[in-house]
């Protein structure tokens, strides 16, 4: 399975201002949904073009277009919501169909409240949307959703991604390509990863406890 880290200057930076631990929620938002545009960019670059005429200001002129290529974007709430205005706004016609899992914090399953996928899925391009790639499980489901529903082309994009949730992928569905920002070091007992940016739904919704 292809992993694919970019380490892009604007990424890296913003994605350093997303670790610290006195971040504000406005802030968290932003960059969330900048790192997504930015990971949006690489996920498409191979999309395939195709040629056609247009009336420019100087006559006929040759223009390319994105050759029939349906797009969905599936983010997994609540926390993949953080990311999926920045993809929109690179892909504003995608259609977007949203899935609900949340992981049970001992077992760390995931389960699933909400499958709510758009029509013809089977003859779209999946872009999974999640800030966090942990032990693989909630995006695994997600693939394995899409799959059953016909889907035969699927990308995940995540923030980070911990070894664990890379492996779990690799050996789940060796056919999806991830797009990271960062392979992180490792999960904790709790199952978070390390170092990380803590819980993302609670930074992106503003529900975390303060200490
Ligand atoms: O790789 P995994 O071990 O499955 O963990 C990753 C999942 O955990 C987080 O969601 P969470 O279940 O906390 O739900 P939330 O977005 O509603 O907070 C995160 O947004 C991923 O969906
Ligand atoms: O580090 C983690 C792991 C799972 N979910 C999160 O929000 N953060
Ligand atoms: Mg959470």
């Amino acid at each position: 399975m292809p992993i694919r880290e970019i380490r892009h200057p604007l990424i890296r930076h913003k994605l350093g201002l997303m670790r610290r631990a006195d971040i504000s929620t406005k802030n968290f938002r932003e960059l969330a949904q900048e790192v997504g545009a930015l990971l949006t960019y690489e996920a498409t670059q191979d999309l395939p073009l195709e040629s056609y005429r247009i009336e420019g200001w100087c006559g006929p002129v040759e223009v390319e277009k994105i050759a029939g290529k349906k797009i969905t974007v599936v983010p997994i709430l609540r926390a993949g919501i953080g990311m999926l205005d920045g993809v929109l706004q690179l892909i504003p016609s995608a259609k977007v169909s949203v899935v609900g899992l949340a992981r049970n914090e001992e077992t760390l399953v995931a389960q699933t409240y909400l499958e709510k996928l758009v029509p013809e899925i089977d003859q779209r391009l999946a872009l999974i949307i999640d800030p966090m790639l942990a032990t693989g499980g909630s995006m695994a489901a997600t693939i394995d959703m899409l799959k059953k529903a016909g889907c035969r082309e699927i990308r995940a994009l995540v923030l980070v991604a911990a070894p664990e949730g890379i492996a779990l992928l690799n050996e789940r569905h060796p056919d999806v390509t991830i797009y990271t920002a960062s392979i992180d070091d490792h999960l904790n007992e709790s199952g978070y990863i390390i170092p990380g940016l803590g819980d993302a739904g609670d930074k992106v919704f503003g529900t975390q406890q303060k200490a």
